[in-house]
C-alpha cells in the first residue's frame, strides 16, 4: 500500500472542492457508474498531453515504454476491494498533485455548486454532471479512500522525477501528499487506487467492469485500454508453470497472447493436465475508432457512446453527420460532426469572440489540436462538436506549422458547409427533429444569418416565424402564400411582445382583414435579421409599422376606387391641415391611411425613422448615439387617419365649423378642440407603441376631457389635504415581537368568519338578524 511514509504533508481542500465532494458523496449515489468514465477520460487526457509534448520534447517519453491505460480490480480475502486505474501519461509533480486535485479551477464552478446544492432531487443533480463533469472527484462515489500515485514525465528541468502520493478519504476535509514509500514503481504516469466502499463491491466483478467500459469508455481513448481478467483453463502439467508467470503488465502485450495460444496447442499432445488460473490483460478498445469505419457498420448507440465519451456530454446528441472528404489541397480526411441537444449556458453570454473548443483535429488518429486559431468557426457554429482525422499530413508536424497549413485553413469552410448540409437535411427529411432543433437553435440561425454573410441564405432558410395566419412559417413558405401583385414581405417587429399581442396591433388590422399574411417578429434578433437580409428571393421586407406599405393590388383597383381615394383626400383636407399644425412637434406629415380598419388613427415611422421598437431600444440604457441624428430619426413619424372612423369624421366636422380668419373667433371652443386633438395624437402614439413625451401631463389633459364629458367643473380643485405622518421614532422592532406573516391569513380560519355563523337570538327566541337565513 502506498500509505506509510514519514514526511506527509497535510493540505486543506479549497472550499469549492469540499462543497463538490459533498455533493458527489451525498446526492449522486444513483450515478455511481460515472466514476470510471471520468477517470479513464482523465487518463486519456494525460496520454494525449504526453504525446503532444513529445513532439517538441523527446525526453518526456523516457521512463515507460508504452502509452496505455490499464484497469485492474483486486479482491481481498479480508479487507475492502480495490480498483486500480493506471496510465503512462504525463503524470504529476507533488505540486501538481496538490494544485490539480485540491482546487477547482473551472469557470462556472460556483454557479454549478449552487445549483447542485439546491436541486434536492438526485435526477436534477445527475443532469448537472453532464453539464459540468465531476472529473476526479467522482472517485468518491465509490471509494472510501483514494490514493493517487504519480510520477511526472522526465524533462530537461526535471530529469529525475520522484513518485508522490496524494491520499484522501471521502469524509475528510483535507488530503496528504508525500513521497511514495514504494519508490518509483510507475516509471511514468499516474496510478489511481480506489479503496471501494462496501456498497460498491459490485465493481470488482469482471463482467460488471467490462460492461461499464464497453458502454462508456471504450471510445474515450485512441490509446489501448486494458482490463485485467482471470479465467480458469485446463493446461498440460509441464506448461502450467510457464503460464502462471504471465501475470505481468501488458508491456509486451502481443507476447502474452502468443504464449497462451502455444499453450493451448500443447494441451492436445499431452494427456496430463491441470486447471490453472490464467491472468490476462484484455484490450477493451481493439476496434478501429468509429470515424475510420464505414458509416454503414456503425450503430446509433456507438455514435452516441462515442459522442458522450469524447465531449463528456451525457445527453444524447440531436444529430450527426459522418463523412469522408478531400480538402482539394490533396489532404483526404474522415470526420463526424455532432449537433448537441442543447447550447451551453454561456453561449449567449460570451459574445462573438467565444471560440470553438470542441473540435478534435487528428492526424492519422493522433490528436493534434482542438483549436483552429485564427480560422476558428464563426460564433453561430461554435457549438458544433467535430472529430476530423486527416490522412496525409506529416505526423510530427508541430502545431505551429499546422497553423500555416492550407488544409487547416480550409477546415473552417469544410465544417460550416457540412453543418449547413446536415441542418438542411433534417429540415427536409425529419419534421419532428427539425422542430426540436429549432427550439434550441432558432436564434442561432438568426445570429448566423446576420454574422456570416456567406452562409446567410442557407441559414435564413432555417428560420421560422409565427404569422398572422399560422405558426412556424419559413420565408419560402411565406412567399408561396403571397397574393397576386404583392411585392413586399410584410412584418411587424416588437421585441419581447407575444404573437397574440403583435397580431392585435393597429398596423396589421387591415392586412389581416384583407387576407394578407404578416410575419410577427417578437424575438430579440428578429429585427436585425430582416434588416440585414433586406430581401428574400428578391422580394423586399416591409415593416408594416413604417411608411411605404403597399398591398400591391392598387393598380388592380377599379377606377372608381381611385376616384374615391381622391375625393377622400379632398374632403379631409381641412382636417389634415389642422392636424399638421397641431402635431407639428411630433410627426412629419399627416396622411389618409391604407392600413387601418377599426382604429381611428395611428403613428407610423417614416422609412428612415425609428419604429417604436427601435426608439425604445435607443432610449433605454444611455445610448451614446443619442444626439442630432437621434432627434432627427425620432421625428420621422407620420400620422395616419382612418376616414371611415366616426371619430375622425366628427373631428372633421368640428374643424370645418371653425370660423374663417375674418370672422370672430371663439377662443374657448378652439382650445377645447386643440385639447381633444392633442389627446387623439398622443393616444395614437401610445396605440402604436411609442411613448408620449410627458405622460403626467397627458393624463391631466385626459382628466380634463373626462370632466367635461361628465359635466363636472373643470376647475373644481381636488381636496389634497392628507394626514401627516406621526413623529420620528428611531426605535427598531424587538425580536420577541413575532412579525405577522401575510400568508398566514390564508392558512388560518378567520375569527370573524366563525362569528358570522353564530345565530343571535332575542328574548323570544327569534333570530336577531333574519336576513342571514333562508326564511322557510
Ligand atoms: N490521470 C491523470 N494524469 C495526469 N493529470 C491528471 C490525471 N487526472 C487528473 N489530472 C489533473 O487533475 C486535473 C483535475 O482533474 P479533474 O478530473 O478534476 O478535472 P478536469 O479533467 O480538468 O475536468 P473534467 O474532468 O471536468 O473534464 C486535470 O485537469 C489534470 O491536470
Amino acid at each position: 500500500s502506498p500509505d506509510a511514509s514519514a514526511d506527509k504533508q497535510k493540505h486543506d481542500y479549497q472550499s469549492d472542492v469540499a462543497r463538490l465532494r459533498k455533493i458527489v458523496i451525498n446526492s449522486l449515489y444513483s450515478h455511481k457508474d460515472v466514476f470510471l468514465r471520468e477517470l479513464v477520460s482523465n487518463a486519456n487526457d494525460a496520454l494525449e498531453k504526453l504525446r503532444l509534448t513529445a513532439l517538441t520534447e523527446k525526453e518526456v517519453l523516457g521512463g515507460a515504454e508504452n502509452l496505455n491505460i490499464t484497469i485492474k480490480a483486486v479482491k481481498e480475502e479480508d479487507g475492502p476491494g480495490r480498483i486500480i486505474i493506471t496510465d503512462t501519461g504525463i503524470g504529476m509533480t507533488p505540486e501538481e498533485l496538490t494544485k490539480n486535485l485540491g482546487t477547482l479551477a473551472k469557470s462556472g464552478t460556483t454557479e454549478f455548486l449552487q445549483k447542485a446544492e439546491t436541486s434536492a432531487d438526485t435526477a436534477g443533480a445527475g443532469n448537472l454532471i453532464g453539464a459540468f463533469g465531476l472529473g476526479f472527484y467522482s472517485s468518491f462515489l465509490v471509494a472510501d479512500h483514494v490514493y493517487v500515485s504519480s510520477v511526472a514525465a522526465k524533462s530537461l528541468k526535471n530529469p529525475e522525477p520522484t513518485q508522490y502520493v496524494f491520499s484522501s478519504s471521502a469524509d475528510e476535509s483535507s488530503f496528504e501528499v508525500y513521497p511514495d514509500p514504494r519508490g518509483n514503481t510507475l516509471g511514468r504516469g499516474t496510478e489511481i487506487t480506489l479503496v471501494l466502499k462496501d456498497d460498491a463491491l459490485e465493481y470488482l466483478e469482471t463482467l460488471r467492469l467490462t460492461d461499464l467500459i464497453n458502454k462508456h469508455s471504450s471510445f474515450s481513448s485512441s490509446f489501448p485500454i486494458y482490463l485485467f481478467t482471470q479465467r480458469l483453463e485446463t493446461v498440460p502439467v509441464e506448461e502450467a508453470e510457464v503460464v502462471e508467470t504471465l501475470a505481468a503488465k501488458p508491456e509486451s502485450d502481443d507476447e502474452d497472447e502468443v504464449v497462451i495460444e502455444e499453450a493451448a496447442e500443447e494441451k492436445e499432445k499431452t494427456a496430463e493436465t491441470k486447471t490453472v488460473m490464467i491472468d490476462e490483460w484484455v484490450q477493451m478498445n481493439a476496434q478501429a475508432p468509429i470515424w475510420t469505419r464505414d458509416p454503414k457498420t456503425v450503430t446509433d448507440e456507438e455514435y452516441e457512446a462515442f459522442y458522450s465519451a469524447t465531449w463528456k456530454d451525457y445527453e444524447k446528441p440531436l444529430a450527426w453527420h459522418h463523412f469522408t472528404g478531400d480538402s482539394g489541397s490533396g489532404v483526404s480526411f474522415r470526420a463526424i460532426i455532432y449537433i448537441p441537444s442543447r447550447l451551453d449556458e454561456s453561449y449567449w453570454r460570451e459574445g462573438l469572440e467565444g471560440s470553438n473548443k470542441d473540435l478534435r483535429l487528428m492526424v492519422k488518429r493522433t490528436f493534434i489540436t482542438n483549436s483552429l486559431g485564427e480560422d476558428s468557426l464563426p460564433k453561430w457554429a461554435s457549438w458544433v462538436k467535430v472529430v476530423i482525422d486527416a490522412d496525409d499530413l506529416p505526423l510530427n508536424v508541430s502545431r505551429e506549422t499546422l497553423q500555416s497549413n492550407k488544409f487547416l485553413k480550409q477546415l473552417r469552410s469544410i465544417i460550416v458547409r457540412r453543418l449547413l448540409q446536415t441542418l438542411a437535411r433534417i429540415q427536409d427529411e425529419d419534421k419532428d427533429k427539425f422542430e426540436e432543433l429549432s427550439k434550441v437553435y432558432a436564434n442561432v440561425f438568426r445570429l448566423g444569418a446576420v454574422e456570416d454573410v456567406k452562409s446567410r441564405d442557407k441559414l435564413a432558410t432555417l428560420v421560422r416565424f409565427p404569422t398572422t395566419q399560422r405558426n412556424n412559417t419559413s420565408l419560402d413558405e411565406y412567399l408561396e402564400n403571397k397574393k397576386q401583385g404583392q411585392k413586399q414581405i410584410f412584418y411587424l417587429a416588437d421585441m419581447g411582445k407575444s404573437e397574440s399581442d403583435l397580431a392585435k396591433s393597429v398596423f396589421v388590422e387591415k392586412l389581416h382583414a384583407r387576407g394578407y399574411e404578416v410575419l410577427l417578429l417578437g424575438q430579440p434578433l428578429d429585427e436585425v435579421f430582416v434588416q440585414n437580409l433586406k430581401k428574400w428571393k428578391k422580394v423586399p421586407f416591409q415593416d408594416v409599422a413604417k411608411a411605404g406599405l403597399k398591398f400591391g393590388d392598387e393598380e388592380l383597383d377599379p377606377k372608381e376606387e381611385k376616384e374615391q381615394q381622391k375625393q377622400l383626400t379632398e374632403e379631409y383636407k381641412p382636417l389634415m391641415d389642422w392636424l399638421r399644425k397641431e402635431s407639428n412637434e411630433i410627426v412629419r406629415d399627416v396622411v389618409i391611411s391604407n392600413r387601418l380598419v377599426t382604429s381611428s388613427c395611428a403613428i407610423v415611422a417614416d422609412a428612415h425613422g425609428y419604429t417604436a421598437n427601435i426608439e425604445k431600444m435607443m432610449s433605454a440604457n444611455n445610448n451614446p448615439n443619442k444626439g442630432l441624428m437621434h432627434e432627427f430619426a425620432k421625428k420621422q413619424k407620420i400620422l395616419e387617419i382612418n376616414p371611415r372612423s366616426p371619430l375622425i369624421e366628427g373631428l372633421l366636422k368640428r374643424v370645418k365649423q371653425l370660423p374663417d380668419e375674418d370672422e370672430e373667433r371663439d377662443l374657448d371652443a378652439e382650445d377645447e378642440l386643440k385639447e381633444v386633438t392633442s389627446v387623439l395624437i398622443d393616444g395614437a402614439l401610445v396605440r402604436s407603441g411609442f411613448g408620449v413625451n410627458d405622460s403626467n401631463e397627458f393624463f391631466t389633459r385626459v382628466d380634463r376631457i373626462l370632466r367635461r364629458s361628465l359635466g363636472v367643473s373643470e376647475t373644481a380643485p381636488t381636496d389634497t389635504t392628507v394626514k401627516p405622518a406621526p413623529p420620528v421614532d428611531p426605535k427598531l422592532p424587538t425580536e420577541e415581537e413575532p412579525e405577522e406573516d401575510p400568508m398566514m391569513q390564508f392558512m388560518q380560519p378567520k375569527q370573524e368568519q366563525a362569528h358570522w355563523e353564530v345565530e343571535e337570538i332575542d328574548e323570544e327566541g327569534n333570530p336577531v338578524n333574519p336576513t342571514h337565513h333562508d326564511e322557510l
